[in-house]
């Protein structure tokens, strides 16, 4: 992440996450890593957003970075729960004001007929929290992925790139070199 940081032009930290259905209809989007230690991987959504519901019915995930300026790919696999309470009031708590209010007038994902109706319930969201701390919404949380399979992958000439693939054995990893 430090070379991607150095190198990528903007969002070193963006990801694609791949959730499913109970009945295995994927879906993919892109989102920003907001914490990574070892417990696992955190990002943060709308509980009620098409994501947030298929996590919540289908607690796995998939998470990939491309990192086209270094030419390195790096897979991500694992069960998924719900970072506490605290850890998201205190990572909404960091995030700009606007960013918060904008959190509580979006029904993410949700059917919204016309722009204007967004921007009414920033100015509501606006004028209801003048002079205080925008709260936290209820359905705004972050999940963490705790990894089972990490794969890294580095470009090569003419296709040969080198592959290893990181997969949980107990409280370690076994790793694995993979033809590309
Ligand atoms: C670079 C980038 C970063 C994004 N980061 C997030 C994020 O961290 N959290 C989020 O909820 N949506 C983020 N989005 C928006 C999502 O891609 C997506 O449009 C939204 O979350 C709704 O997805 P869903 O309907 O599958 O739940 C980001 C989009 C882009 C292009
Ligand atoms: C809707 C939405 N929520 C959350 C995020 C996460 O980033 P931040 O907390 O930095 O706004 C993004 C980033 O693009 C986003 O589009």
């Amino acid at each position: 992440m430090r070379e991607a940081e150095a190198h990528e032009p903007n969002d070193p930290n963006a990801m694609a996450l791949a959730t499913a259905t109970p009945d295995g209809r994927p879906s993919v989007r892109t989102i920003l890593l907001k914490g990574a230690d070892r417990r696992g991987f955190v990002f943060y959504t709308n509980l009620e957003s098409r994501k947030g519901e298929e996590l919540e019915a289908n607690p796995q995930a998939a998470l990939l970075f491309h990192w086209k300026s270094l030419r390195r790919q790096i897979r991500i696999e694992g069960p998924v729960e719900r970072v506490s309470d605290e850890e998201a009031d205190r990572y909404f708590a960091s995030r700009s004001r606007n960013s918060r209010l904008g959190a509580i007038a979006s029904d993410q994902s949700r059917p919204l007929p016309d722009r204007a109706i967004f921007e009414h319930r920033i100015a509501e969201a606006t004028a209801r929290y003048e002079g205080q701390e925008p709260p936290r919404p209820p359905n705004w949380s972050g999940f963490r992925v705790i990894p089972q399979i990490i794969e890294f992958w580095q470009d090569r000439p003419y296709r040969m790139h080198d592959r290893a693939t990181w997969t949980r054995e107990g409280e370690g990893w076994d790793v694995t070199r993979l033809y590309p």
